[in-house]
């Protein structure tokens, strides 16, 4: 499956990135930044009305080169200034031609929370994530065993960070919500033959208890996805290509209904 090269070839970059800075000097250098004491990512999230996380991203192991022109920091611009509530970031390299870099030169251009969107699969990323700037973190519960879960939810927590805690099913809500997550995530993409189902947020949003945020992620393209989710009382939608591929961000988000 997929998810399975994407967690092998994460490991392999992260131990590769771990020879030129070692865990000890990134929590070091992460200890010389201003504690945090706000989580920005959800405070958005949790405004009235639904929110939209609008998704750089390049490219996709199902859609291949979504942009062949990425000027991710002027759509940054553009997905503020359409009001979006936050942004997710791609830096996973091999698979969605993301880098770590487009965090801090995003940070750099808006004031949008930031959330760093890769395949966590070690602590050393969470502390990556917010010395290069973001906000949250992803967290794929089917890449993740319970204890590493509750453990990277921990950490996040203790360097301010929010987690998106993404589940595919009931049983991997159950352990998002077990293991203490407030944000979590739907995907309605099958990992396993990429087919996109709408109904796999809209029936899993009654698993959720109301005080935990809930997000549809993947496959959001017309104005009756919208509707349908927002009469499913979803929080948040995470919109990747329908948004890149907009030439006016703020028309596509006009059309869509949100
Ligand atoms: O998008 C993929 O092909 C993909 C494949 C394997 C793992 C994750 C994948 N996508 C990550 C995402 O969660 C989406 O980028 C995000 O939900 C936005 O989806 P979309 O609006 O359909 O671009």
């Amino acid at each position: 499956m997929i998810l399975d090269q994407l967690v092998t070839a994460t490991k392999k970059r992260i131990e590769r990135q771990q020879q030129q800075v070692t865990l000890a000097q990134l929590k070091a250098q992460v200890a010389q930044l201003p504690a945090r004491t706000t989580f920005p990512f959800e405070t958005q999230l949790g405004q009235p009305g639904l929110a939209v996380i609008g998704e750089l991203k390049k490219a996709s192991p199902s859609k291949g080169l979504i942009a062949t022109d990425f000027p991710y920091q002027q759509i940054a611009r553009d997905y503020e200034q359409a009001g979006v509530a936050a942004i997710s970031v791609l830096t996973e390299p091999d698979y969605f031609q993301g880098n770590d870099q487009f965090l801090p030169q995003v940070a750099k251009t808006v004031k949008l929370p930031l959330l760093r969107k890769d395949f966590t699969v070690a602590p050393y990323m969470i502390y990556q994530a917010r010395l290069l700037g973001a906000s949250a973190i992803l967290l794929i519960v089917a890449i993740l065993t319970d204890q590493e879960l509750r453990a990277d939810l921990a950490l996040a927590d203790q360097l301010g960070l929010s987690a998106l805690v993404e589940a595919h099913d009931a049983q991997e809500i159950k352990r998002a919500l077990a293991a203490g997550a407030r944000v979590i995530g739907v995907n309605n993409r099958n990992l396993k033959d990429f087919s996109v189902d709408l109904e796999n947020s809209i029936q899993l949003r009654q698993q959720v208890p109301a005080d935990v945020l809930f997000v549809a992620e993947s496959g959001i393209k017309t104005a009756t996805d919208i509707a349908r989710l927002k009469a499913a009382g979803i929080d948040a939608v995470l919109i990747g290509e329908t948004l890149m591929r907009a030439t006016d961000k703020a028309v596509q988000l006009q059309e869509l209904g949100v």
